[in-house]
């Protein structure tokens, strides 16, 4: 005998990285009575439709939306409140309406304002992805063992955000509830800086001309190529992750930038011992997220103290 599907009806409105490994992975664990895709441009919908992957694709974000349990906006984080506000009067009361953003603040700022009172809004991100985006680069072991950050605003259902919570760890996820603020501001430091440093140290290379440009291919298979990974990543995605984070990633480029001066001058002035000490200690930090990863513990998230969190506590 199956388990009942833990939703009658999933709408999935965008259908890239996220929205195709969700529904790839919801189909595979039978979480959803029925999923109903959509995405901006028929071309999108033509070729979900032709995957296969989800059970029915319509033309428009309301039509989708109709009638749905759970309805998960994967798209870029700038169209979220349009996008909200396009399908409001089409939630049916008591569903649940997400995301998967990779700012949150904003997406409330955004989203909540337009939903009417009776359904469970319950923003969500998996802190899982590649740099790949579109329908076929979805796959539904994507968010397996990785991070899925809920944020409700204060007040909401818990019955809600433990249904949502159920999906996500229907699908491999590991689930941990946090305000959009603090999302941010750790987000800032171990993913949007890192894109930040990413997209710079690539455009730099490039612009060092052609003496060297064909030396920098040739010899990317040191830590360049990993830049280049990260930098391949989609740019309406990460121009709006910059738009929308922009005080918690300031505040981080800031630290940042003081932390390179300090490692500049142990440079410029032959100080061995300084670079030492500060390669020892980053080289244990990163033997400390390999032994975390293994023993499945998580990541101390509370222990990110800066100035912003202090001033919000
Ligand atoms: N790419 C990644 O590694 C990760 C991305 N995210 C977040 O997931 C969201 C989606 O990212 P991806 O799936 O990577 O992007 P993607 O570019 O692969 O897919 C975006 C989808 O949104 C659709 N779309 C855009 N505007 C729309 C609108 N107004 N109405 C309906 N559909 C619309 C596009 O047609 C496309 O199907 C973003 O908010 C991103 O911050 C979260 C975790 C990881
Ligand atoms: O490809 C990578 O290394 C990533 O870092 C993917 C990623 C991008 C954005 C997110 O919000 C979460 C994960």
């Amino acid at each position: 005998m199956t388990a009942a599907p833990l939703f009658q009806r999933v709408a999935l409105i965008g259908f890239g990285l996220i929205g195709g490994s969700i529904a790839r992975a919801a189909r595979a664990q039978g979480l959803a009575g029925e999923i109903v895709a959509t995405a901006h441009s028929a071309k999108t919908r033509a070729r979900v439709a032709e995957l296969g992957i989800a059970d029915r694709v319509v033309e428009t974000n309301a039509e989708a939306a109709d009638g749905a349990d759970l309805v998960i906006l994967s798209i870029p984080v700038g169209v979220c409140g349009a996008v909200a506000q396009e399908i409001a009067s089409h939630l049916k009361p008591g569903a649940i309406i997400s995301d998967v953003g990779s700012v949150k603040g904003a997406v409330v700022r955004d989203m909540a304002p337009h939903l009417p009172a009776g359904v469970h809004f319950v923003p969500a991100h998996p802190v899982a992805g590649t740099e790949h985006s579109g329908p076929d680069s979805g796959f539904a072991e994507l968010f397996i063992n990785r991070w899925c950050i809920l944020t409700p605003p204060e007040g909401t259902d818990p019955a809600a955000v433990d249904r949502l919570r159920a999906f996500w760890t229907a699908i491999g996820a590991r689930v941990e509830t946090m305000t959009p603020e603090h999302h941010d501001l750790v987000l800032a430091i171990t993913s949007h800086l890192p894109h930040l440093i990413a997209y710079t140290i690539v455009g730099t290379a490039e612009e060092l001309g052609d003496v060297t440009s064909s030396e920098v291919m040739k010899f990317s298979a040191g830590g360049f190529r990993d830049f280049t990974r990260i930098a391949a990543s989609d740019p309406t995605m990460w121009r709006d992750v910059f738009l929308t984070n922009k005080d918690a990633v300031l505040e981080m480029l800031g630290t940042f930038n003081e932390d390179l001066s300090k490692l500049t001058r142990a440079m410029r002035r032959g100080d061995g011992e300084a670079l030492f000490e500060h390669f020892t200690r980053t080289r244990a930090i990163r033997r400390g997220i390999v032994e975390i990863g293994q023993n499945s513990a998580a990541p101390d998230f509370g222990r990110l103290q800066t100035s912003a969190t202090k001033k919000n506590s």
